[in-house]
């Protein structure tokens, strides 16, 4: 494994003087050493990014990019296992899940959005003419240019190719910022680019932090020509204002505090095996994750009595042992977080049904971020882990009487990303996911994805759509032509 992890600019690995550190969540030892891009190293890979819309790349045929694409999809999955190694080593999180999710959506973003812009069709109007004769008018779609891409450390792999695959598929070049936390993955990328012959300056992938850092300096750079972020809400606010300079497009997923309404109805095992999904999947840092369950009254006791038995039959470890169902945090410093809230909710008055703490570890993972399964109940709805995103594996869970109440309280939240629901009743599901104010429903079930449906949050979870033609619209340019016959 790398234990000197470099940015990648025009096609090769670039060092600068400046080094911070990896860990690994496990045990929290330091792993290796990323050099931190500076200014001059953003204004590169940006120089690199904007020159290749005028290479080879810009003059491609939508085919040949089509091709290049697929090849690096093969390749990928190729290199899946070191693929792998490096997500988790980055984010300690177990194998089977990586193996499952992470590396081959991140495969399967660069296939689905090759696909879309195969097949997608434009707009073709015929129109009458003042002097009797007619017009046809059609849409015509160009790349944005270069985009700026600001990454989370929760799904690494997984969120970044969700932008960098529909913006070269779209013809763009991009400059990747990783989270300082997880960069292994985007920088291991830049060899299958390499190797399938992705032209240089196409991807680019700059390391460091937010402010005065490569964040900072790659979302105020003024030949960045559209800003896609995922990340916490007041991270988005800044980079939005950095958008503002020179108007350029911007698109935003953001945090949540997503609940999980079930009705009495429900397959209650579906519903718990869906729940206990959805709040510790990825040790909780999920950003469509639960933190708020809300349970029809004549069920609630028998459901947090199945949600506490789940938690703890999780099995915690690291990543390489396949009985591992849930890993560390992945930072010492989001252990601190997630436990101050464990704090705050006893504090608050709340009934501690499981977890709540630092599990037992054996002595050469005691310093690993590692924290328990939690689950909290009789908390009153102004509670701030009720109202606050934790983004960690901890849940809510409270009694509701009827559809009005919980629909009322489900969505008195500032964040808007995803709910699941859970009942039998069609009629009910569709109701209620209706008024739900988020972006994604799920009906009995949680995470069952299809690439070409719309993505995003509602509120403060996010501003525009990604996902199928909805990032065709992100990441073209719609040009009208009117051609007078
Ligand atoms: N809506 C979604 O699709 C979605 C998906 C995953 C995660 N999330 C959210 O992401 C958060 C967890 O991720 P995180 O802690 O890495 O988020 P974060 O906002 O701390 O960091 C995200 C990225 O922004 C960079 N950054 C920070 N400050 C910056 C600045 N001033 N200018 C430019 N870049 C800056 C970071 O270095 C990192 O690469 C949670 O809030 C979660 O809900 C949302
Ligand atoms: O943590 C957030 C998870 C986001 C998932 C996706 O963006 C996706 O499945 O496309």
């Amino acid at each position: 494994m790398q234990k000197e992890i470099l940015n990648f600019i025009n096609g090769e690995y670039v060092s600068t003087d400046r080094w911070f550190e990896n860990r690994n969540p496990i045990n929290n030892a330091v792993i290796g050493q990323v050099a931190e891009a500076g200014k001059a190293e953003v204004d590169a890979a940006v120089a690199a990014a904007q020159a290749a819309l005028k290479g080879p790349w810009g003059k491609m045929t939508l085919n040949q990019r089509v091709d290049l694409l697929e090849a690096l999809v093969a390749e990928i999955n190729n290199r899946f296992d070191e693929f792998l190694e490096a997500e988790c080593a980055d984010t300690g999180k177990p194998r089977s899940l990586a193996s499952h999710i992470d590396i081959p959506r991140g495969a399967s973003n660069f296939k689905a959005f090759a696909d879309m812009v195969k097949n997608v069709s434009g707009e073709f109007f015929e129109t009458a003419t003042p002097d009797g004769s007619t017009a046809i008018n059609y849409t015509y779609r160009s790349p944005v240019g270069v985009v700026g891409v600001i990454c989370p450390w929760n799904l690494p792999l997984l969120l970044m190719t969700w932008k960098v695959g529909p913006a070269l598929a779209c013809g763009n070049t991009v400059v990747v910022k990783p989270s300082e936390e997880t960069p292994r993955t985007a920088t291991l990328l830049g060899e299958v680019m390499n190797k399938v012959g992705i032209p240089k300056g196409v991807y680019n992938v700059v390391h460091g932090f937010g402010p005065n850092s490569a964040g900072e300096f790659l979302t105020t750079h003024p030949d960045v020509n559209a800003l896609t972020f995922t990340g916490e809400t007041r991270t988005g606010e800044i980079i939005m204002k950095a958008a503002a300079n020179g108007s350029r497009p911007i698109s935003l997923e953001m945090g949540g505090k997503n609940a999980a309404i079930v009705f009495a109805d429900a397959d209650f095992d579906a519903a718990i095996e869906g729940t206990l999904r959805s709040c510790f999947a990825n040790c909780g840092q999920v950003c469509l994750g639960t933190e708020r369950v809300y349970v029809e009254r004549p069920i609630f006791d028998k459901f947090v009595a199945a949600m506490k038995a789940g938690a703890e039959n999780l099995k915690i470890g690291v990543p390489e042992d396949p009985a591992t169902n849930m890993g560390p945090l992945v930072s010492k410093e989001h252990q601190n977080k997630v436990l101050s809230y464990m704090r705050i909710a006893v504090e608050d008055g709340a009934t501690v049904v499981t977890g709540g703490g630092i599990p037992d570890m054996p002595d050469h993972l005691k310093d690993g971020c590692w924290v328990q399964p939690t689950i909290w109940t009789g908390l009153p709805e102004t509670a701030r882990v009720i109202k606050e995103e934790i983004f960690g594996p901890c849940c809510h869970i409270a009694p509701f009487d009827t559809e009005e109440e919980v629909l009322e309280k489900a969505n008195d939240n500032v964040y808007g990303l995803a709910t699941a629901i859970w009942t039998t009743n069609v009629s009910r599901a569709n109701r209620v996911a209706q008024q739900m104010e988020v972006g994604i429903a799920w009906v009995n079930s949680w995470f069952l994805r299809d690439l070409r449906t719309a993505f995003g949050g509602a509120k403060q979870s996010g501003i525009g759509r990604e996902g199928g033609v909805h990032s065709l619209e992100f990441y073209t340019e719609l040009k009208n032509i009117c051609i007078k016959l």
